[in-house]
């Protein structure tokens, strides 16, 4: 429905001028900075493109090592932040035991000097080191373990799964991860980051920041899609299921998860990377029956609501690449906020330089000048 200039889901309005990432969705093209997803992903590592999108420039060599350095340095989390976790449900989504750890790490950091850009450096820091410690924490310490300390001399994703299995991962693994947490880094003004933005916009800390956007990209309409993938491919079972639960879907105007998408109307170019990703860990570690039932799931759908733009999306392979790594399915979701943290503190950054608080109006459907009926005459 639209009531006047209403648009449902602000679908198509622009909320803010930024130079971080641009999507063609006709096209399937996606760029960070000006650069192409698929040369990025070829040719750069999570941290450097971190940098790309936060600072706007590749760094030089000496200032990547610069910021890998700093990273290192800020991964442990204090032990207070540790004990806070410890008293989380083992049982709760790690969703939410990393909004409510990134939003505790405010109550140690808040203070906002958000005109200081060694404290914008410092929060960036913090956040790109801290959030990983964080959700491989809490996987430890519902199995009932201590969490797993950081290693200094493993990389950002290599340390990351280290972290997670107390296990030095096969360099190809850490390898594949870090590509994922590219692709995943950014991703224009979608509703985890428009979240972010919004609250960036009250100058509030970054912490408060973070954990707004987290909570958004929770959702299964958002990232949260890339845990129901699989437990879709679960229940269909076998690639002879697949039309008849296409066929039902359709009929019934059931969402069809990991597919679809507000802008791309066309595979997305991130889901055609991660496909490749999964085919390659597949050679190398073993096939994925669920994989079988996926390319046929995508074929199917492509036949029946191709028409309409229905494509796959990001969350649709990511899930089939972090199976077969190992990776438990609920912390599918956290993996991804662990890689859009950067596109998040990019435009915590970029709102910051030209703000003005989000504050957009309603068309009011309600009534006027009604009475206030006492309790005992309702009926
Ligand atoms: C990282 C990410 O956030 S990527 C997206 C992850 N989310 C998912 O994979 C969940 C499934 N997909 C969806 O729910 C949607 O496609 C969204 C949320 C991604 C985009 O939503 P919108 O742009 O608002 O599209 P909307 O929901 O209005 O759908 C438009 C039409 O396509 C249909 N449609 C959209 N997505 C799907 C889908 N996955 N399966 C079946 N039909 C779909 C809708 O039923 C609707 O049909 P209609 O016009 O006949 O009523
Ligand atoms: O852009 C969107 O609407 C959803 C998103 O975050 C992505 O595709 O990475």
């Amino acid at each position: 429905m639209v009531v006047g200039e209403f648009k449902p889901g602000l679908e198509g309005v622009p909320a803010t001028l930024s130079s971080i990432s641009f999507v063609d969705g006709q096209k399937g093209l996606l760029e960070y900075r000006g650069i192409s997803i698929e040369e990025l992903a070829l040719k750069s590592s999570f941290v450097e493109t971190s940098y790309l999108l936060i600072w706007g420039v590749l760094p030089t060599k000496e200032e990547l090592e610069a910021f890998e350095h700093e990273i290192r340095y800020h991964r442990r989390i204090k032990y207070r932040i540790r004990d806070m976790m410890k008293c989380f449900p083992e049982r709760g989504h790690p969703m939410d035991a990393l909004q409510a750890s990134a939003a505790a790490l405010g109550l140690f950091y808040s203070r906002r000097a958000l005109a200081n850009p060694a404290y914008i450096r410092e929060a960036v820091v913090r956040l790109l080191a801290k959030i990983p410690t964080m959700v491989a924490a809490f996987q430890q310490m519902r199995r009932g373990n201590d969490p797993v300390r950081p290693r200094d001399d493993l990389n950002y994703s290599a340390n990351f799964l280290y972290m997670l299995n107390e296990r030095e991962p096969d360099p190809l693994l850490a390898n594949i991860f870090d590509i994922c947490l590219t692709l995943h880094a950014e991703h224009t003004i979608n509703a985890s980051t428009f979240s972010a933005m919004v609250t960036a916009s009250t100058l509030t800390d970054p912490y408060g920041v973070i954990a707004s956007a987290v909570g958004t990209l929770a959702g299964p309409l958002h990232g949260g899609a890339n845990e129901e993938v699989i437990e879709m491919l679960e229940r269909i079972g076998s690639v002879e299921n697949v039309r008849p639960f296409v066929e039902k879907c359709v009929e019934n105007k059931d969402k069809i998860m990991g597919f679809g998408h507000r802008v791309y109307k066309v595979k997305d170019p991130r889901a055609t990377i991660l496909q490749g990703l999964a085919e390659k860990l597949f050679e190398n570690f073993g096939h994925d029956d669920y994989y079988d039932i996926a390319v046929k799931l995508e074929e199917v759908v492509e036949e029946k609501l191709g028409h309409k733009g229905i494509y796959a999306n990001v969350d649709f392979y990511s899930g089939l690449v972090y199976r077969k790594m190992g990776i438990p399915i609920d912390l599918f979701t956290p993996v991804f906020a662990i890689a859009r943290v950067s596109g998040w503190l990019a435009h915590w950054k970029e709102q910051l330089e030209a703000n003005r608080i989000y504050r957009p109006t309603q068309i009011y459907t309600g009534t006027h000048g009604e009475s206030y009926i006492p309790i005992e005459q309702r009926s």
